[in-house]
C-alpha cells in the first residue's frame, strides 16, 4: 500500500477524490492533499516530505509590484520539465489566435449569430474551440480572442495548458470538470472560470453535449474592478469566488500535453498525469465564481447608467480606465428609473462589445439574441434597442418591473475585433440582424413646435 492509499484520497483508476473550494479572489491559498506535504515556513527546503519536488509557477514578472505579484509554489511528484519531451506542432484549424485579419471577411458590421449547433462530431476541449473574434496581438500579448466551444468528449490521458492567455470560461450549456494541477473544478451554466496562463489541465464531460464561450486575455490578468463611491460592497464580491483545494494523480500511462504558445499548437508525449501536484500556496491559481452571486448596482431615481456599473470582471490594458476587457454581467434585476427610456440607449462605442446570450429575453432585443447566441458591435458602430423594444419602452406605463430570467454578458475590448471564416462563414450568422432597426420612423414633429 502506497501513501496515498493510506490516506484514502485515491481511486481505484489512480484519480485524486480530493474536493472542494476555498473563498476568495487573489488570496494566498494553502492547500495540501496529503498532511505535511507543504513546506512549513519557507519554499524550499533541503528535501521535501513525500519526496516531492519544489517548483515556482509565476504568473507575473518577479519585479511585478507586491499588490499585483502573483506566483504559486507547488509540491509535485515530478518537476515539469517531466512533463514534457520533445514538441511537435499540430493543428487546431478552428482555434485561431490574433493578429488573424481575413482577406475576404468584413469586420465593420453589427452582426449576430444563433447558437452555433451542435453536430454528431466528437469534439473536446480542443478540438471543439472554435474561434469568433480575434483583437490585438498575442505576440505582444495585448488583446484577446472569443471563443465558442462544443464539447461533447471528456480528454482522455490528454492535458493542455496555455502560454499565450488565461481563458475566462462561460458554459450555456452542460456541465465540465477542469482537473488542473492546482485541483478540481466542476463548472455549471450561472457559473465562470479562470483558468490561468501556464496551468496544465484536462477537460472532462460531466453533462453533455456541452456549449459556452471562452474569453481569451492575452494581456495583464482580469482582476475586480474599483467600485469607487459604491465602497466596499455590492457587485462582485470577493468571498463568492472559489478557488479548489490541492488533488493530485499518480498515474503512469501514455499521456499527451498540448501547448499553445505565440498562436501555434504543439503536442509532447509522456509517460504519466501531469496534475501531480500534492500541495500547493501562493495567489496564482484557478476560480469559479457563480454568477448569481453578482450583486447588480444601478439607477434608482431616473436614466440609464453606462453597464460598466454591471463589469464583473476587468482586464487593464495600461491606460487607466481603458480596459483591454471587461466582463459585463446583464441579469436579473429592478427596473425603477421614473420618466426614462429603460433600455441601453443607442450609442456608438469606441471600445468593441461581443455579447452572449446565456439564457432568457435581453432587454434591448426581445427577439432574436437567443440563448448560446452571439452578437457584435464593433468598434464605433452604431447600435441600440430594435424597433420591438424602442416602442415598447417608450410607451409603456413606467412602475417598477423586474427584468426576470435574463442572463447576458459582454466582451468588451479596447481593440476592434476582427471575424474569423468560421464566424462569417460557418457559424450561423443572421444575415437580416442589421434589418432590426430598418423600421424605425421618423417621428419628428419639430415643424408643430414644441408640445
Ligand atoms: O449594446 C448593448 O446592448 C450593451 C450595452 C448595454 C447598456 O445597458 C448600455 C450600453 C451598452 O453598450
Ligand atoms: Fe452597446
Amino acid at each position: 500500500m502506497n501513501d496515498m492509499d493510506k490516506t484514502g484520497l485515491v481511486q481505484a483508476d489512480g484519480h485524486a477524490v480530493t474536493e472542494g473550494y476555498m473563498p476568495g479572489f487573489g488570496n494566498d491559498f494553502e492547500t495540501e492533499a496529503l498532511l505535511g506535504a507543504l513546506p512549513r515556513g519557507m519554499n524550499s527546503p533541503q528535501k521535501c516530505n513525500y519526496g516531492l519536488y519544489g517548483e515556482q509557477l509565476s504568473g507575473t514578472a518577479f519585479t511585478a509590484p507586491s499588490h499585483q505579484n502573483e506566483r504559486t509554489w507547488c509540491y509535485r511528484i515530478r518537476p515539469s520539465v517531466k512533463h514534457s519531451s520533445r514538441y511537435q506542432k499540430i493543428a487546431l484549424p478552428y482555434w485561431k489566435s490574433a493578429p488573424h485579419v481575413v482577406d475576404d471577411v468584413i469586420s465593420l458590421g453589427q452582426y449576430r449569430w444563433d447558437a452555433v449547433p451542435h453536430s454528431e462530431e466528437k469534439l473536446t476541449w480542443l478540438t471543439g474551440m472554435r474561434t469568433m473574434t480575434t483583437a490585438g496581438d498575442v505576440n505582444t500579448q495585448v488583446g484577446m480572442a472569443s471563443h465558442i466551444y462544443l464539447v461533447t468528449d471528456s480528454m482522455v490521458d490528454a492535458y493542455f495548458y496555455s502560454a499565450d492567455s488565461e481563458l475566462l470560461v462561460v458554459p450555456q450549456e452542460g456541465r465540465l470538470r477542469f482537473c488542473t494541477e492546482l485541483g478540481i473544478i466542476d463548472l455549471a451554466p450561472k457559473e465562470i472560470a479562470i483558468l490561468p496562463r501556464g496551468l496544465v489541465y484536462r477537460v472532462e464531460v460531466i453533462d453533455g453535449p456541452c456549449r459556452g464561450f471562452v474569453c481569451e486575455n492575452y494581456g495583464q490578468k482580469f482582476e475586480l474592478p474599483g467600485r469607487g463611491p459604491i465602497g466596499a460592497n455590492c457587485m462582485a464580491n470577493r468571498r463568492d469566488f472559489k478557488t479548489p483545494v490541492a488533488a493530485f494523480e499518480d498515474r503512469e500511462v501514455p499521456s499527451t500535453v498540448t501547448i499553445k504558445w505565440c498562436g501555434q499548437f504543439h503536442e509532447t508525449k509522456i509517460g504519466h498525469s501531469p496534475l501531480d501536484v500534492v500541495a500547493w500556496h501562493g495567489n496564482y491559481a484557478p476560480v469559479k465564481y457563480d454568477l448569481s452571486t453578482y450583486c447588480p448596482v444601478g439607477a434608482i431615481l431616473f436614466d440609464h447608467p453606462d453597464p460598466s456599473i454591471f463589469t464583473v470582471l476587468t482586464a487593464p490594458s495600461g491606460v487607466p480606465g481603458t480596459a483591454n476587457i471587461d466582463f459585463v454581467l446583464f441579469r436579473e434585476r429592478w427596473m425603477v428609473m421614473e420618466n426614462t427610456f429603460r433600455p441601453p440607449w443607442y450609442h456608438k462605442n469606441v471600445m468593441s462589445e461581443l455579447m452572449g446570450n446565456i439564457y432568457g429575453q435581453y432587454d434591448a432585443k426581445p427577439q432574436g439574441f437567443v440563448p448560446g447566441g452571439m452578437s457584435l458591435h464593433n468598434m464605433m458602430l452604431p447600435h441600440g434597442p430594435d424597433r420591438e423594444a424602442f416602442e415598447k419602452a417608450s410607451n409603456v406605463e413606467l412602475e417598477p418591473h423586474k427584468l426576470d430570467n435574463t442572463m447576458s454578458f459582454m466582451f468588451e475590448t479596447r481593440f476592434p475585433q476582427h471575424l474569423t471564416a468560421f464566424a462569417a462563414k460557418e457559424a450561423p450568422l443572421q444575415d437580416d440582424y442589421i434589418d432590426c432597426w430598418e423600421s424605425l420612423e421618423k417621428k419628428f414633429d419639430g415643424t408643430e413646435g414644441v408640445k
